[in-house]
């Protein structure tokens, strides 16, 4: 690389023409004489700024990644004058108070293990090294490529979304951890890391509809079955998706339609699924569907019967949202999951997981909007003054501080007990506290997103920009309101699990 020169601001001040135009942003003189004529904010702000430093006026209308973009116009330092603004290099902690889990920034914590540690420094390098393309792809709406699924294979990222168990037993993950260590502290960091590339519609099609329906496989799937489906889709050469809900129903799976006939040697199905995630990209479909005496579940493949076509919703098409018909699509008896009639328990067995996830999710966008509010109250000036100066802004951030702190205090006492309960003991113990956290954290994250708007004004409602992580999540933090159990059954089921411990000689 070459050696960048070095100025002083009298020199920079003599460019100060439109055809000869430099200006200076924190210690770094940029030459935009090439670049002002195709500015996508036009000629006249820059033309303010020839010759001048420009350095507040450009934070207050860019995000830091633009300078990183053109770094092709910048053409030297200013003389003896180091760097103000630091540029965030991939895989560092954020400083600004309250952007990361207090345990990742030396604050004691009874929870947290080197292992853990090692794992988010590692892990968040390899997100941070993946989020343009992340990004990119999202705002395309296209499907995550093969490679990109093949990468995070390559790190056993797509086994590591499953949680803990024995498909990690012989792997090494980021920061040199053993798979055997994998626990549920990992594997919050793990849905919290991905959740910080702003890009809920991808991750939901690259690694959710994964997440919530390998289990069925791995736990209830036949033993060739597994053998043969398992290690495709852990290395991200296939997809997999939950076929569940249909137009007719959505939690109410009792009410499901699409049935499957038995015949000879397995079933044949016919009906229709919505709503899908990850379906229009899937190779392997779990599905509920109704046999003669209640619901079965079957792993149907991709094949002549099963189409998918785009639900579009407010996520984005990376999410492969999808409606599936299926029209007398033949499925083995080998590829039943569990017992025929009991699809049941299939079901329900990885509800505790799947709100797990949306919880560490919701909980990690929410401090991605504090940490964005926290750096534009610092920076942007309206009246003279920083918006953080107006104690209606602090008092906003006061509350979104609150809301994450609480939240994710609690998701790590649900990760401390889900590390030392058997199957059975959270099913009946901690089934009513996730649902009462999901309930909780998602009606945090719509206070944020609120407060977070109000905060970015305008650009809060722009897809580009400034305010690009916020208007992301007030257009997609329903998602997380609703899938994996509304916030009513969550609230509900919570309340209607603790009466069930109620003790019948307690009064007033
Ligand atoms: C290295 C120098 C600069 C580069 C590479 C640059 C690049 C860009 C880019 C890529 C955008 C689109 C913003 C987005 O959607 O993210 C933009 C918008 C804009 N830029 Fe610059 N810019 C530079 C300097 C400046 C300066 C010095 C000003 C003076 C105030 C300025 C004013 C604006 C304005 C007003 C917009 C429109 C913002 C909006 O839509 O809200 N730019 N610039």
């Amino acid at each position: 690389m070459t050696e960048l020169k070095t100025y002083t601001r009298e020199e920079v001040s003599r460019h100060a023409a439109e055809e000869d135009i430099w200006i200076i942003i924190d210690n770094a003189v940029y030459d935009m004489s090439n670049f002002i004529d195709m500015h996508p904010g036009g000629v006249f702000p820059i033309l303010e700024y020839a010759g001048k430093d420009a350095t507040d006026a450009f934070y207050g209308m860019h995000r830091q990644e633009v300078l990183l973009k053109y770094n092709r116009y910048k053409i030297g330092t200013i003389e003896g004058q180091k760097e103000q603004i630091t540029i965030r290099q991939h895989g560092d902690l954020s400083k600004v108070p309250y952007a990361e889990m207090s345990a990742f920034l030396g604050y004691k914590s009874p929870y947290y293990k080197d292992s853990h540690l090692r794992y988010q420094k590692g892990l968040r390098k390899i997100c941070d090294e993946l989020k343009t393309e992340a990004q990119e792809c999202d705002s395309a709406g296209d499907r995550p490529s093969d490679e990109f699924a093949k990468k995070l294979g390559s790190y056993h990222l797509l086994a590591a979304h499953v949680g803990p168990g024995s498909w990690l037993h012989d792997v090494v993950l980021p920061g040199n951890v053993p798979g055997k260590e994998y626990d549920y502290f990992h594997d919050m960091i793990t849905h919290q890391e991905f959740a910080r590339w702003g890009t809920p519609g991808l991750v939901a099609g690259l690694v959710g509809g994964m997440t919530i329906s390998l289990p069925t496989v791995l736990n209830y799937g036949k033993p060739e079955l597994k053998a043969r489906l398992v290690p495709l889709l852990l290395t991200g050469e296939k997809r997999m998706s939950l076929a569940i809900t249909e137009p007719y129903t959505g939690s109410d799976v009792a009410s499901i339609r699409t049935h499957a006939k038995k015949v000879e040697g397995g079933y044949i199905v016919n009906g229709v699924k919505k709503w899908i995630t990850t379906g229009r990209f899937a190779d392997y479909f779990a599905t509920a569907v109704k046999t003669e005496k209640g619901i079965s579940m079957l792993l149907i493949e991709r094949q002549e019967g099963v189409e998918t076509k785009a639900v579009k919703t407010a996520y984005s098409a990376s999410a492969g949202t999808s409606y599936i018909t299926f029209e007398n699509v033949f499925v083995p008896d080998a590829n039943l999951l569990g017992v025929e009639h009991q699809g049941f328990r299939v079901v329900l067995s990885n509800f505790n997981h799947e709100r797990f996830m949306l919880i560490a999710q919701s909980v990690a966008a929410a401090r991605n909007a504090v940490e964005e509010c926290f750096k534009w109250a610092m920076q942007r000036k309206v009246f003279g003054k920083r918006l953080i100066e107006q104690p209606v802004i602090r008092n906003k951030l006061a509350k979104m501080i609150a809301g994450v702190e609480s939240c994710q205090t609690w998701t790590e006492n649900i990760a401390y007990q889900m590390n030392h309960m058997n199957y059975a003991q959270q099913a009946d113990m901690l089934a009513g506290p996730i649902a009462l956290l999901k309930y909780h954290a998602t009606r945090m994250m719509h206070d944020v997103s609120d407060d977070a708007c109000q905060i970015f004004g305008g650009r809060a409602l722009t897809k580009t920009g400034m305010g690009k992580y916020i208007e992301d999540l007030q257009r997609t933090y329903k998602f997380n309101a609703i899938l994996g159990g509304s916030e009513e059954i969550m609230a509900d089921l919570g309340v209607r699990q603790a009466m069930k411990k109620f003790p019948a000689d307690a009064r007033l």
